[in-house]
């Protein structure tokens, strides 16, 4: 490699050289790095056993070379030459040989470490609760598993193994060296700081101004993530204010343009003076060396032995002089990986699950209280983007439910906004446990069943109807991959969705969701019917939907569901008056309790809450 090259390759490991700076590791990371490096071990023996050797070829070159000179000054033979000349082929060619062989481990172990982690981290995360997702940011998640398992992987594969094949080259070049000519050797040590210095110094800012950079890049990514997302976008059209989005996004934009004049130049200024420094060093040698030669001290060949070795002395000193700022930079990604390791989930499945009774399922809620989760118990201040986190959390909203739906019967909460009602269906699907308290399915406390089990149990219907940015089968079949045509239309005409679905472009394999064909409110809520008709669950739990629906939608809506919740164990989210009525049972909700429990007559004859709301609420119910 040319000095120049050498130059500029360090000083792209610089300016990548993004959060380092004075961080203090978490205690640990170094073991933890290592024993995860351990697996590898096998590749990175390897990969050491081909840096020595392609150090030692790096040498051989130049005395090889220094001889050849030797040989010719002597006015030796001929055949000598040829055969030094033969020998530099060879090692230029099990060089190129393993150049080859080493890029290939060092790309495959880089690539898999980046697997390992990714795989890991997508599979950890998969396993958080619900809670944790309210609360972390998509962007810092995403990242995390992008930038920092790259950065974390080049602690393995660049820095680890390339600190110690330039320490392996450097010190064998400088063995060299002074075994040919310890004077000149010095000299070019002694020039060294030339070369040290304005590298950390460098080194060091471009790693400030990198880390400035990045942050403006990720600020513009959450913006346009957050402001170009169909309801962010219909916000900023609505109230927002779009000269000042824009004045924000150019300053972030220009602060960004700024940082990369600055690296740029500050680059080429320090590759300019190293690329100085090493002429410099080289014209000293050809000085030194030539007046040693002359009088008689040092070969010609030495001094043609000596410039080309210098050539690979300064490379592997600038890695090494900014080792630390990159071992840290590839520790501090390591860390941010572990951190997200480290969260144990807060909803964990029985090792030894019991199993469900077969038939209809009765749903019970025994002595329940509940409180959210605070944010210390299912997230990270990095991850939300905030530096403490939230300490809130933990207020009770559920003092003590005692509920039992008889198994294919129908229960409706209502009660006011807030009163605790979407709490009660969390707790039947487990996307919270309860605080005290047991909710029971069949018997069996929802804690000792299987994911699998209480999935194709219980299934919920939301409000929102969340599409995923697919085909109408594959969101309709995301519970029973399965299913064939026949039982798709089924599905689709008891939801009502018939004239819907074949009215589109492409019918069951037309695109919808987020990017894709949109489907009205009420259409996505009778899709989320149909979903949960195919999964056919033997307990729904059903958030209806609050908006006013036109009239179609609403009486399409009305019986699909009373048909999908025939013979089913129901617990409904109530919001209109029809549902409310054909109910087996209604409670009253209110601030985290029961209040009332009985028939709509039996309630609306107490003259209680029941009726009071029933004046309000559902005065516009059908
Ligand atoms: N993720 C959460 N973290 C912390 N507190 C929450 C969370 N979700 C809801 N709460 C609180 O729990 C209480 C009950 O809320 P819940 O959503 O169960 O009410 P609701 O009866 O379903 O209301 P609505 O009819 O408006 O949907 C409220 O005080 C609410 O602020």
């Amino acid at each position: 490699m040319s000095m120049e090259r050498a130059a500029m390759a360090s000083m792209r490991r610089m300016s990548h050289s993004g959060q380092a700076g004075t961080t203090t590791l978490a205690p640990g990371t170094v073991r933890r790095t290592l024993a995860f490096a351990d697996r590898y071990r096998t590749t990175l023996a390897g990969f050491l056993l081909l840096s020595v050797v392609t150090a030692v070829l790096g040498v051989a070159s130049p005395v090889l070379a220094g001889d050849v000179v030797d040989a010719i000054t002597a006015g030796g033979e001929a055949a000598l030459i040829v055969r030094l000349a033969l020998l530099i082929a060879a090692v230029a060619l099990v060089d190129a040989v393993l150049q080859v062989v080493t890029k290939w481990t060092s790309a495959s172990l880089g690539e898999q470490v980046i697997y390992d982690l990714r795989t890991r981290v997508f599979d950890h995360v998969q396993t958080m609760p619900v809670a944790f997702f309210q609360r972390a940011r998509t962007g810092a998640l995403v990242s995390r598993l992008n930038n920092d398992v790259i950065g974390a992987q080049s602690a393995i594969s660049r820095t680890l193994s390339g600190v110690v094949a330039n320490l392996v080259s450097l010190l064998l070049t400088l063995a060299v060296m002074l075994a040919t000519s310890w004077q000149i050797t010095l000299l070019a040590l002694v020039l060294l700081p030339l070369f040290l210095v304005p590298a950390r110094w460098v080194g060091g800012t471009l790693a400030a101004l990198s880390r400035e950079r990045a942050g403006h890049n990720a600020a513009m990514g959450d913006q346009m993530t957050e402001r170009f997302s169909a309801p962010g976008a219909t916000l900023v059209k609505l109230w927002g204010r779009p000269a000042e989005e824009s004045a924000e996004f150019a300053r972030r934009a220009d602060r960004v343009r700024r940082a990369g004049v600055t690296i740029s130049v500050r680059q080429s200024v320090f590759t300019t003076l190293l690329t100085l420094v090493s002429a410099l060093a080289l014209a000293a040698v050809y000085g030194v060396g030539g007046l040693q030669a002359l009088a008689g001290g040092l070969d010609a060949g030495d001094v043609v032995t000596m410039a080309l070795l210098l050539t690979r002395l300064y490379a592997p000193l600038t890695s090494l002089a900014n080792a630390r700022v990159e071992i840290m930079t590839a520790l501090v990604s390591f860390e941010r990986v572990f951190e997200v390791l480290d969260l144990r989930p807060l909803i964990r499945e029985p090792e030894q699950p019991t199993a469900l009774p077969a038939g209809p399922l009765e749903v019970r809620l025994e002595a329940v209280r509940f409180a959210y989760p605070s944010a210390k118990e299912v997230s990270l201040a990095s991850l939300e983007e905030v530096a403490v986190l939230d300490e809130r959390g933990g207020v009770e909203v559920l003092h003590g439910l005692d509920v039992t739906v008889p198994a294919g019967s129908t229960v409706a909460l209502v009660g006011s906004s807030g009163a605790g009602k979407s709490t009660i269906a969390h707790l039947l699907t487990r996307l919270y446990d309860v605080t005290s308290g047991a909710v029971r399915i069949g018997g069996v406390d929802v804690r000792q069943l299987s994911f699998g089990d209480l999935q194709r149990a219980v299934g919920m219907v939301t409000q929102d109807g969340h599409l995923f940015h697919d085909t109408v089968r594959a969101n309709l079949t995301l519970a029973a991959p399965d299913a064939d045509d026949a039982q798709i239309w089924d599905a689709i005409d008891r939801a009502r969705l018939r004239p819907v679905i074949e009215a589109l472009p492409d019918g069951l394999d037309t695109v919808v969701g987020e990017r894709g064909y949109r489907l009205s409110g009420g259409e996505r809520q009778r899709m989320t019917i149909a979903r949960m008709l195919l999964a056919s669950p033997r307990v729904v739990v059903l958030d209806e939907a609050t908006a006013a629906l036109d009239s179609t939608n609403e009486r399409a809506i009305q019986e699909a569901l009373s048909e999908a919740l025939a013979g089913r164990t129901a617990v409904v989210i109530a919001h209109r008056l029809s549902t409310v009525r054909e109910a087996d049972q209604i409670l009253v909700v209110e601030d985290g309790r029961i209040v009332e429990r009985g028939t709509h007559a039996e309630l609306l004859a107490c003259q209680g809450r029941y009726a009071q709301l029933h004046r309000t609420q559902f005065a516009t119910g059908t």
